[in-house]
């Protein structure tokens, strides 16, 4: 069966349109302002895009989105409801940035148990867990010991383990960090297939290339929303704009260049 197939039940009665509304966000930590005034959208059939610097504040957002933290100000709704509402839980797959699987299960129990968690259960758990290890190249490996991964291969479980309650809404925090290219391609593939399937999904990367392929939307942050807009407005926007570093400080300046 495929990933479509699985897939499509849980599209037709997920919640069409708005999933994620962000208004007006503040997050601090003693005096390190991480997120100040961020709003922004996310809505079912879209990959959006977080970029930004190390130190932007992207994690701290995305930690207020699955509801680890709670924002200082501002209003975070998703699926209709607050992040830390049980419900919700159940239709969101997060990887968070710093995760791993249980090392001493093997692959097929660490995305079967994550499913138990999550409420998923029998032939449903069964086919979903099958298919997302086909699909993600972890299926030979199904019963090797998560320890016994690869780093890239670590993280595709991950991704297996966020995806097996067929989620409405995903969250994915640099969700390539240390996959080699084909790896990586296999993600961005199983990404855009859930896209096609009316998900929501909201991933932070540094990748530029990353959320120019994905993207139907990027936001730049850096502790605010810089800019935002389709990879197509961003790439005619600073397409003649060039980061140099300053060696004597360490800073980098944005130039312009000439045509
Ligand atoms: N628990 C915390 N306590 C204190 N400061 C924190 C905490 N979490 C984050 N910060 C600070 O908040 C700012 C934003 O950090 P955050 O991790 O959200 O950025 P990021 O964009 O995800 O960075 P990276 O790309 O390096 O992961 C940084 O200055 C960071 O040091």
């Amino acid at each position: 069966m495929t990933l479509r197939g699985i897939f499509y039940p849980y599209f037709v009665s997920s919640v069409m349109g708005l999933l994620l509304k962000i208004s007006d966000v503040w997050k601090s930590f003693g005096n390190v302002v991480a997120n100040e005034g961020v709003s922004m959208e996310v809505r079912s059939g879209e990959i959006v895009s977080l970029l930004g610097p190390n130190g932007a504040g992207k994690t701290t957002l995305v930690m207020q989105i699955y509801g680890e933290l709670k924002p200082d100000k501002g209003k975070i709704s998703l699926l209709g409801k607050s992040p830390t509402d049980s419900l919700v839980k159940r239709r969101m797959g997060v990887i968070p940035q710093e995760c791993s699987p249980y090392s001493d299960l093997s692959v097929w129990d660490n995305v079967y148990y994550a499913g138990r968690l999550k409420g998923v259960k029998g032939h449903v758990l069964r086919t979903t867990a099958e298919t997302l290890l086909q699909r993600l190249g972890l299926w030979e490996k199904r019963n090797s010991l998560a320890d016994e991964l690869s780093g890239g291969m670590r993280r595709k479980l991950l991704i297996g383990m966020a995806l097996i309650n067929q989620p409405d809404f995903v969250v994915l925090d640099e969700p390539t960090v240390g996959l080699d290219p084909s790896s990586r391609r296999e993600v961005w593939d199983l990404l855009q297939e859930l896209r096609k399937e009316g998900k929501g999904i909201l991933l932070t990367t540094h990748y530029l290339d990353e959320a120019e392929k994905l993207s139907d939307r990027i936001y730049f942050l850096n502790r605010k929303v810089i800019y935002a807009g389709t990879p197509a407005e961003i790439k005619e926007k600073f397409s003649d704009w060039y980061e140099v570093v300053d060696y004597s400080t360490g800073k980098s300046i944005r130039v312009r260049g000439t045509r």
